[in-house]
């Protein structure tokens, strides 16, 4: 007997899975939580570096986090205190994110490919007490933990002034400072725009992880269905909650293997497949583009692969259609997430234990314990079935808010305790959800966000700029890139590469404009919003001035 997944509360239709509801045990700190049943997997494979094929079973993760614990304390790291992770996939983000856990320590995660000032930003914003990163990344943090006397931590060698990991995990697991974590505690911070301005720190918590991992993987029909003997391809960067939650942490919960990669790329990333036979994958839109194109897929052997995920942007159906081809065994669906939802909303029925028929193009179903809602974004009404509307999404998984930033969050999750995400979609009569358009100004570059509102900082400041508006322009190989309106100043004959250059020398390579277009005057509205809607229609009409 289906469940009833509609229902109507105070005048709100609220949608819910078709699955039940489920025990989430919100009560343990996340370490606990994933760890829960170790002792089922305590001698399998947990990580295996695909760098060198090294492999730490669930019992030396387990244990080095412990250890990484201890080390943090003698570095002087108390419960609360913020750690920043500035790395790339490896295994020492795993024993960083969990021993800061054991800690009661917050992580906050990010690019190691961002600019030193980009770094700095987010390690003042968060009040980052030590950082960890590798040698080749010390340099863009070193003034900065000089002058606030920050220890910078290092996984691979010790460069003048850091310490060395290995430092970390020398310490006596036993000596394990005893920490009372509360289920609202913060346990990850990583950096999202939402759906306007900068980007702000989101508070993640131990119940709001704990709950967002069960909602996924628990349950005697889970929803994400994993177990011990799946190994998922860990290609997406942990520094995003993308693969913090559906990857690492989801794995850790049900004890797969997880098979890092440090970076993508395609002939590496095939060879794999069949080395370690890897089961599932996670992906986003450019991975399944790559395979889909890739002349080199049918030289491979990707019979192993069960489930292929893809999130994080829109998949095309022709895409999904292509790449489908190349799995032969695999099911192909979207789980839809957003940073500040925890992350996942929706995630693929067809990936159930018991799964469900998914249409393509569908980016899943609502969670288990969890209410949305589509909502009229002019009157706030919610809408019913198959209308297009603001998606809004409430659980025990969505952010606390974001740090230091009230107004941000009150703007963001309002009084009845909704999110709201600044995407429209619409639920049709399966409990499908389709994203149809994006409120929200933010730019998704290969999955990555990009905030108009700090490019548009940046131009402002350059002398010869008088205004700014930076919007996404559809790219085949991007999903979307950055293009700015310009307005000169008076009597400024400055170039569109010279506006290019002077953007590119700040900022990470996803958030370079890629094209300049000079205008008269930037359109706003009467309270001076700038009208993106207007430029984003001038960019698909292909008129550029
Ligand atoms: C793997 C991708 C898809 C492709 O990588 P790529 O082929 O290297 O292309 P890139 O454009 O990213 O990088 C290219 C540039 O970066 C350089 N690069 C690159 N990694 C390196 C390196 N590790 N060293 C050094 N140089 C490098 C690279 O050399 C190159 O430099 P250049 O030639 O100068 O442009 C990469 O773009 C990528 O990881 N994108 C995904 C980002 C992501 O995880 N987003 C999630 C945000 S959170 C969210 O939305 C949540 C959704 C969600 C949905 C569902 C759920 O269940 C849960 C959550």
């Amino acid at each position: 007997m289906p469940m009833d997944t509609e229902t109507k509360q105070s005048g709100d239709l609220i949608f819910r899975s078709k699955l039940p509801d489920i025990y989430i045990p919100k009560h343990l700190p996340l370490h606990s939580y994933c760890f829960e049943n170790l002792s089922e997997f305590s001698s399998r494979p947990c990580l295996i570096d695909g760098a060198n094929d090294r492999i730490y079973t669930y019992a030396e993760v387990e244990l080095t986090s412990r250890k990484v614990a201890v080390g943090l304390n003698k570095l002087g790291i108390q419960q609360k205190d913020t750690i920043m992770i500035l790395l790339p996939n490896c295994p020492e983000f795993v024993f960083a994110f969990i021993g800061a856990s054991y800690r009661g320590a917050i992580s906050t995660m990010a690019n190691p490919l961002f600019t030193p000032a980009e770094v700095v930003k987010q390690a003042k914003a968060s009040s980052a007490k030590i950082i960890i990163t590798q040698a080749c990344f010390a340099g863009k943090v070193k003034d900065y933990a000089i002058e606030n006397d920050l220890k910078v931590i290092c996984v691979d060698s010790a460069p003048e002034g850091c310490v060395h990991f290995s430092e970390l995990i020398q310490s006596d697991e036993h000596e394990i400072p005893e920490v009372k974590i509360q289920p609202d505690d913060i346990v990850a911070l990583p950096y999202s725009s939402g759906t306007t301005g900068l980007p702000k720190g989101v508070m993640l918590t131990h119940k709001g992880l704990v709950t967002s991992v069960a909602q996924q993987v628990d349950g005697e029909n889970a929803n994400l269905y994993m177990h011990s003997d799946d190994v998922l391809m860990c290609v997406l960067p942990l520094f995003h909650i993308y693969s913090l939650n559906s990857v690492l942490l989801c794995a850790l919960r049900v004890g797969a293997a997880i098979l890092i990669m440090q970076k993508f790329d395609i002939a590496q990333f095939l060879e794999l497949i069949p080395k370690h036979k890897v089961t599932i994958g996670p992906f986003v839109p450019p991975i399944v583009l790559a395979i889909a194109k890739s002349p080199l897929v049918d030289n491979y052997d990707l019979s192993s692969v069960r489930t292929v995920m893809s999130g994080a942007a829109p998949l095309g159906k022709e895409l999904e259609d292509a790449v489908r081809a190349k799995f032969p065994n695999a099911k192909l669906g979207q789980g839809y997430g957003m940073t500040e939802a925890g992350p996942v909303l929706a995630m693929c029925l067809a990936f159930a234990k018991e799964p469900f028929d998914i249409k393509s193009g569908a980016c899943g179903t609502v969670v288990r314990n969890a209410e949305m809602k589509i909502v009229d974004p002019d009157t706030g009404r919610s809408l019913p079935r198959n209308q297009p509307g603001e998606i809004c999404i409430r659980g025990d998984q969505i952010m606390k808010g974001y740090l230091n930033d009230p107004e941000a969050t009150a703007r963001t999750i309002d009084k009845e305790g909704w999110l709201h995400t600044g995407d429209i979609g619409f639920i049709d009569d399966d409990d499908e959800l389709f994203i149809v358009d994006r409120l929200k100004e933010l730019i998704k570059y290969k999955g990555f966000q990009v905030a108009p509102a700090e490019l548009e900082a940046l131009l402002i400041n350059h002398p010869d700029i008088s205004d700014a508006a930076v919007v996404p322009m559809i790219d085949e190989q991007a999903g979307e890139v950055p293009v700015a309106f310009v307005v000169r100043s008076n009597g400024s004959t400055i170039t569109e590469d010279e506006v290019k250059d002077f953007i590119s020398k700040q900022v990470i390579f996803y958030k370079r404009i890629k094209r300049v277009f000079f205008v008269e005057t930037v359109p706003k509205s009467p309270s001076g919003k700038i009208l993106r809607k207007d430029l984003r229609a001038r960019l698909a009409a292909g008129i550029s001035n």
